[in-house]
């Protein structure tokens, strides 16, 4: 790799007191994250929807949302989590609600249990078309953070239905993702327009920038979902054939892939509905993720090539599946998905 240039590096506070709080925020909750990750704190629950929440996740976004509050409490957040499980007398209740507080004073010994759930339950915005919101989600990739695979803090600030600000805290990726050696603990931000920069969560201060990267053929890599019901492996394997895209696939949890998209060790990231899936996808699940890889010089859209409309409430209804890419393989591939999904 070249070595870092003047313009190639910045330092956060240059990218404004939105992204210093928004990095700043991230970082703590990545840090509480691991804490649970490799001590006793753990605990998961189901949700109504069957799927996974633990200790981290609620900790996370409390942690998030109060450091959110104390930068500019008039933005409103739509978070995935609520703390509805966490109060009353029941016993998972109160042994969940006593971790997740062990969790966070493990990193804030400032927060009273009024505090964390009046924070957690900020993250109840609808979100829309107008004004401003965050768009939380504390952990994305609870099955990977379970399985100690990978797993992301994912924080978007969302302007008139537009993402302006992603920031991506992926504490258990490696520098490399061909180096198993590589520093581990990799965080990003975009700003709109001002492009897409990394950093080392122990050192959020100094930024390096990030670019997407265009390899021949051979070389370019797919990523996609660890979770069969997230996306279709069987469609990904046919796109690759028809948009003749011949490096490796890569299964990776959360939006660590579109991390690894934006900094140029991966080339495509598909997320392709399977047959009759209704999953309408959140936008907790994109909004950061998105403008990494778009401001770090690739393209984002749907399965049909149509941008992502932050503008719709809590999901993104009217897309279906995501492709994200360095921008030179994009057109090959909502092609290729046009001939597929035509059937
Ligand atoms: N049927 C489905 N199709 C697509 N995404 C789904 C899904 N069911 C759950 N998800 C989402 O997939 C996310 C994880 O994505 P990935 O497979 O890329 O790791 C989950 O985020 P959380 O882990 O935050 O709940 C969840 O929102
Ligand atoms: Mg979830
Ligand atoms: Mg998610
Ligand atoms: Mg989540």
């Amino acid at each position: 790799m070249a070595a870092a240039t003047k313009t190639s590096t910045t330092s956060l506070a240059a990218l404004g007191d939105a992204a210093v709080a928004a990095v700043r925020a991230v970082v703590a909750a990545s840090r509480v994250c691991e804490t649970v990750r490799t001590g006793e704190l753990m605990q998961s629950m189901s949700k109504d929807d069957k799927s996974p929440v633990t200790v981290a996740d609620f900790a996370a976004q409390a942690i998030v949302i109060h450091e959110l509050h104390a930068f500019d409490a008039s933005i409103p957040v739509v978070g995935e989590e609520d703390a509805d499980a966490l109060r009353g007398d029941a016993e998972e209740a109160t042994q969940l609600r006593q971790k997740v507080m062990s969790a966070v004073h493990s990193l804030r010994t400032d927060l009273d249990e009024a505090a964390v759930l009046g924070a957690i339950d900020r993250g109840n915005y609808e979100g829309g078309a107008s004004g401003r919101f965050w768009a939380l989600d504390p952990i994305d990739g609870t099955k990977g953070f379970l399985r100690n695979d990978q797993y992301a803090v994912a924080l978007g600030l969302v302007e008139d239905g537009q993402v302006v600000l992603g920031v991506l805290g992926c504490p258990n990726l490696r520098e490399d993702l061909d180096n198993p050696e590589s520093v581990r603990g990799c965080g990003y931000v975009a700003k709109r327009g001002e492009g897409c920069f990394k950093f080392n969560l122990d050192n959020c201060e100094s930024l390096t920038k990030a670019t997407v990267t265009s390899p021949p053929a051979e070389e370019v890599r797919l990523v996609e979902s660890v979770e069969t019901k997230h996306t279709s492996h069987d469609t990904s394997a046919q796109i690759k054939a028809a948009a003749n895209i011949k490096g490796d696939s890569v299964r990776m949890d959360s939006q660590a892939k579109y991390a690894v998209v934006g900094r140029g060790d991966a080339h495509l990231y598909l997320r392709l509905p399977r047959a009759g899936s209704t999953h309408e996808e959140k936008i907790w699940d994109h909004a950061g993720g998105m403008l990494i890889v778009e401001e770090a010089g690739g393209r984002v859209t749907d399965i049909h090539g149509k941008p992502l409309d932050f503008g719709q409430g809590q999901t993104l209804k009217n897309n279906t599946g995501v492709v994200a890419s360095n921008g030179v393989v994009h057109d090959a591939v909502i092609a290729a998905l046009a001939e597929i999904y035509k059937n």
